[in-house]
């Protein structure tokens, strides 16, 4: 009964609209608010597009809408450009604040965004690691798979090449391990008795065992990182760069040997770099593969042109990042698959760095912000279509490729997505080359209406689990 009124008293009273309906009344009651948001986001304004709402003892305002979210993150980048934290045991450096996130950030930039191995090396390495997930695939044959641990598995090993200079063995236990712990951390982020833990720490005791997973996992996780970074340094030639480890391994000694010290650059902040560029670049780009192969089988005609363009512009070749130009059929189908597969609705976590009045609402500094993304790039006033699959969002009247501003996926400002050139090279080259090389239907006995585009939430928002069935392209 307490707990009932002290959320009835934690409704924001100076919120500008009437927030509390039946609805979204009983979704905080069954402490489910933003997990339903996050599947069926509600109209964007019916709270207008700046409100409040208490997770807990915790206040938070939320922000909706392309216009509102697109004018906090970019015309006031600072005031809403700190990360908020969570309470839980986790290695943060790109995911928090002040001097080490500028650091490592830029950093980070420095070697995803603008390739400090050259853009030629990182596009080889995912054309590389393209020919093991089609061997793969192809050893299913006809036959129904499930197609998250394979692509998973292919994505991560990018990771793996771009941060150690080596990939795995899809079969190696070890590597199936941090996979499988990588994707249920996340998993975990997202049940329902992690989030009131969250909300209401001194229930602790009562709710322990999801934390204490996580906690392990994320142990477990650390001391795997430690133990590739101890063999890479061991083996280091500073005049040749494998990867982002070594990069760093090579910055710290050049520091070290201008006799700097207190800097950035030292063991425990490299292997928590290593945890965030895993975790932040796995199952984000996997999650938006698998909904693109879903959404391909959901909708054959499409495929089909898909597939008929990329046959007729580079056939049977090796596809490169240049192709992109001359494939805007493809390209538009890749956008609209991240814009309605949205697989961070509510982006991460923000808070403001100070007092601020925002659209008339006065903001605390250190208040959580959530700027929600699903609100975007499914907002009515801009997409023609936004709750149905619609390339054409991407095309103008001559079929030729249009940008769209509120195509966010990745977020915008100074907290914008890092790993985002990365992403997009990844998710251009391994969706075309498995377009040119299969076709994906539902498994037998489904049939294409039939296949449930219903996302499963956790630390992001996924396809549920299924199966899919790829021939071979006729080549
Ligand atoms: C389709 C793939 C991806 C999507 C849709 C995506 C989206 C996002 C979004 C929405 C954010 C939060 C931005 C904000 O707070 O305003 C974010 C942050 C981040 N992403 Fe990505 N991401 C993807 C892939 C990647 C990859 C491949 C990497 C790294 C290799 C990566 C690393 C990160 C990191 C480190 C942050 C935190 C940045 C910071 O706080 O400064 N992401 N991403």
């Amino acid at each position: 009964m307490f707990f009932f009124f002290s959320l009835i008293i934690s409704i924001d009273k100076h919120s500008s609209k009437l927030f509390i309906d039946a609805v979204i009344f009983s979704n905080i009651l069954n402490l489910n608010f933003l997990r339903t948001y996050i599947a069926t986001p509600p109209p964007p304004l019916l709270y207008g597009s700046v409100f409040t709402f208490h997770m807990g003892p915790n206040k938070a305002v939320v922000l909706v809408g392309y216009k509102t979210v697109k004018e906090a993150l970019v015309d006031f980048a600072h005031e809403f450009g700190e990360r908020a934290t969570r309470r839980t045991v986790m290695d943060r450096v790109l995911f928090t604040n002040g001097e080490t996130w500028r650091e490592m950030r830029r950093f980070a930039l420095t070697n995803l965004r603008d390739f400090g191995m050259g853009k030629k090396a990182s596009e080889d390495k995912i054309i590389e690691e393209c020919g093991h997930l089609l061997q793969r695939i192809k050893s299913f044959r006809d036959k129904a798979f499930d197609t998250h641990g394979v692509v998973n598995a292919a994505v991560s090993n990018i990771i793996c090449s771009m941060v150690y200079g080596s990939r795995f063995d899809y079969d190696e236990p070890e590597f199936k391990e941090i996979l499988y712990r990588v994707c249920r951390g996340l998993e975990l982020l997202g049940t329902r008795s992690f989030q009131l833990n969250e909300m209401f720490p001194s229930l602790g005791k009562w709710m322990s065992r999801t934390r204490a997973e996580h906690r392990n996992i994320i142990l477990a996780t650390r001391s795997y990182y430690l133990k590739m970074i101890d063999q890479l340094t061991e083996t280091l030639e500073p005049q040749v760069s494998r990867g982002v480890v070594d990069a760093f391994l090579i910055k710290q000694q050049q520091l070290e040997e201008a006799g700097q010290k207190d800097t950035q650059f030292h063991r425990k902040n490299l292997t928590m770099l290593v945890s965030n560029l895993f975790g932040g670049g796995t199952e984000t780009t996997a999650c938006t593969l698998r909904w693109s192969l879903l959404f391909m089988a959901k909708h054959p005609k499409i495929q089909d042109q898909v597939r008929e363009e990329i046959s007729r512009v580079i056939g049977a070749r090796q596809v490169q990042v240049e192709d992109r130009k001359n494939l805007p059929f493809t390209d538009a189908v890749i956008h609209e698959t991240q814009r309605l597969g949205n697989i961070l609705p509510l982006s991460v976590l923000h808070r403001t760095s100070c007092d601020i009045i925002f659209k008339g609402h006065f903001i605390k500094k250190g208040t959580t912000v959530y700027t929600v993304l699903a609100s975007v790039l499914y907002d009515e006033n801009e997409w023609e279509k936004p709750h149905s699959f619609y390339p054409a969002h991407f095309l103008d009247q001559d079929g030729k490729f249009v940008k769209r501003d509120a195509f966010m996926p990745f977020s915008a400002g100074r907290r914008a997505c890092p790993g985002e050139a990365l992403a997009r090279m990844e998710l251009f080259i391994i969706f075309v080359t498995l377009m040119q090389h299969f076709r994906f239907t539902p498994p037998p006995g489904v049939t294409e209406e039939e296949l449930d585009l219903t996302p499963q939430v956790g630390g992001t928002r996924c396809p549920s689990p299924h199966q899919l069935c790829s021939s071979r392209r006729e080549e």
